[in-house]
């Protein structure tokens, strides 16, 4: 199975590759939609939450108030840590229980789009690494436009992030997505040729047919060196 790794910076455009993806077949599990789940009213991850932040987080029916926790956390590093650190095994583990779902689906490539990727060191499951860059001003006005958020908001929820210089420098490939959608799809096609070259051997034997074959082959030759004992 290939694994790509799709990150970039808040608002570089990164659901919009993901979206081509899908568009195109290849399945992608979106970091932020399980980050969501693992949030929700009674899970495990709201209630490290509630208990690290207190229920003044909360609407009145028991959900996170997401403005209100966004507000908090990306104005105040240390609790962007603390946050940080009390969800990363849940959204580790339902990411790999979406990869999982997806392995026995057989699938041979899927997409991890994770704004973290670097930062939660998931890129050493990923292979090869997408990054969406955009130059910075671009990415603050689309980021005001997308959220309707003030600038001040908008540059504080940039600057929670490892610089997208410095995710480009860790890229296997990089899109530059600071021009038209026209110009992202052409980008893309490269990208998506360059994806989908057939799988290295390695990457065949970790997926589902992969490991069938492995299975199917060790009982043949058990099969068969039992029959020469006879
Ligand atoms: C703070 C929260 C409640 C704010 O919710 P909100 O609905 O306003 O934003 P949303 O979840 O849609 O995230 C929007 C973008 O913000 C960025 N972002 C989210 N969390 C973080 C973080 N901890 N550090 C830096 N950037 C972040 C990502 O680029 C993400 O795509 C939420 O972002 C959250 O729970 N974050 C912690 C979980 C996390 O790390 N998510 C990222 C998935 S890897
Ligand atoms: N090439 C482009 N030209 C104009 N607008 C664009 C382009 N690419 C993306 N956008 C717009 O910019 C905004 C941010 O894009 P998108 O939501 O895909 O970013 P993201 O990286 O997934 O953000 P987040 O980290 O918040 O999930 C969206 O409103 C999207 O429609």
């Amino acid at each position: 199975m290939r694994i790509v790794g799709l990150t970039g910076g808040i608002a570089s455009g990164k659901s919009t590759v993901s979206n081509l993806f899908k568009a195109h077949g290849i399945p992608a599990v979106d970091a932020d939609i399980v980050a969501r789940n693992v949030l929700k009213k009674g899970s495990g991850g709201w209630k490290k939450v509630v208990a690290a932040f207190g229920e003044d987080i909360l609407l009145e029916n028991g959900e996170v108030d997401r403005a209100k926790l966004g507000q908090i956390v990306f104005s105040d590093l240390g609790k962007r840590q603390l946050l940080n650190r009390l969800l990363a095994p849940f959204i580790s583990r339902g990411i790999l229980m979406e990869v999982l779902k997806l392995w026995i689906k057989g699938c041979s490539i899927i997409v991890l789009d994770v704004p973290l990727l670097f930062e939660a060191k998931m890129d050493k499951w990923t292979k090869p690494i997408v990054v969406v860059w955009v130059d910075p001003k671009t990415q603050l006005q689309r980021l005001m436009t997308r959220d309707g958020s003030m600038e001040e908001d908008a540059q504080s929820r940039i600057n929670a992030q490892m610089s997208l210089d410095l995710k480009r420098s860790q890229a296997d490939i990089v899109i530059d997505n600071t021009g038209s959608l026209e110009a992202l799809h052409e980008q893309f096609q490269k990208v998506l040729t360059q994806i989908t070259k057939p799988l290295t051997w390695t990457e065949f034997m970790l997926s589902r047919n992969g490991a069938f074959l492995a299975l199917f082959s060790t009982f043949i030759s058990v099969t068969i060196f039992k029959k020469s004992l006879l």
